[in-house]
């Protein structure tokens, strides 16, 4: 039985997350953190509202869907105290991630910090990173519900970072093009172009659209439904407890 706490348990990701957990035969529900929850337990689960308190209670794994401000200090702490961290809130600088995995392997403990848990979503960032060899020309637009508090969405970095990995660099545009209303070519990310959009009715999707003479390619990936994400949560506790080194991206442990 892995014993699982989770962090941010009364927000969307979370509260799905909990359901995931108590549907699971072989995860055990340990705790749950919030800082501003009122109640001290939730049926039988302790509720804390401090981290430090959690090491009171013996977990093995600790679930992370918070803030970006929080969730380094978090998985830090996690790592620190033994406890493999799954994460999947957003928002953390390259140097943050470089500095948890060496953290995680100084003290031996497995984690995982994924943008994105949904498969299809794994998918998309491979099939752009293979397409990427051919068409140096991409655009890429995320589309998200308008609660999101961080842009560009962790999914579309961890894309334009696999992108460059194979990506003849290529500032994209007319040399001489001008953004009569700033930002209106998006954010740059080594010559290519993200667009966020926030729209009420939306949940997770993202479009990677390459261009070339006469052509082009549009790949997507669309999450109707939060419940997409939690195979990939599920796995990733299941296998964080058998490595010893923190990954960054589910498809290191698919
Ligand atoms: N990797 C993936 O596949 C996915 C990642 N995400 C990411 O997960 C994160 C959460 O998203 P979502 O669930 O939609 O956001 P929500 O705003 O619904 O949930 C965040 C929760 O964290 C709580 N919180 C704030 N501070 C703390 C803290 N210090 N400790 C514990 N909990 C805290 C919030 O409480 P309060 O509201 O009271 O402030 C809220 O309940 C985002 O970064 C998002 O990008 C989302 C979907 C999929
Ligand atoms: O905030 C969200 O909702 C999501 N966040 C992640 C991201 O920033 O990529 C994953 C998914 O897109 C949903």
């Amino acid at each position: 039985m892995i014993k699982v706490i989770i962090s941010g348990f009364k927000g969307r990701m979370g509260s799905t997350a909990v359901e995931m957990v108590n549907n699971d035969p072989k995860l055990e529900l340990a705790a749950l953190l919030d800082p501003f929850a009122t109640e001290k337990e939730v049926a039988g689960v302790p509720v804390f509202n401090d981290k430090a308190d959690v090491l009171s209670v013996a977990t093995d794994v600790w679930v992370d869907f918070t803030i970006p401000d929080v969730a380094y200090d978090n998985t830090k702490f996690a790592l620190e105290n033994k406890i493999c961290p799954v994460v999947g809130t957003t928002g953390f600088t390259e140097a943050q991630i470089t500095e948890l995995i060496a953290l995680s392997k100084s003290k031996k403990v497995g984690g995982l910090i994924a943008p994105n848990f949904a498969i299809g979503a794994i998918l998309v960032m491979e099939f752009a990173k293979k397409a990427a060899q051919y068409f140096p020309d991409v655009e890429i637009i995320e589309l998200h519900h308008d609660n999101k508090k961080d842009a560009p969405s962790g999914t579309a970095i961890k894309t334009a970072e696999l992108i460059k990995e194979t990506r003849t660099y290529k500032k994209q545009g007319a040399a001489d093009e001008v953004e009569s209303i700033p930002g209106a070519r998006g954010a740059e990310f080594d010559g290519m172009r993200i667009h966020s959009v926030r729209l009420p009715g939306l949940v997770a999707h993202q479009e990677v659209i390459f261009g070339a003479k006469g052509e082009g390619l549009t790949l997507r990936h669309d999450s109707y439904d939060r419940v997409s994400f939690m195979g990939g949560v599920n796995l990733g506790i299941k296998k964080v407890v058998n490595i010893d080194t923190l990954v960054y991206g589910l498809e290191h442990l698919l």
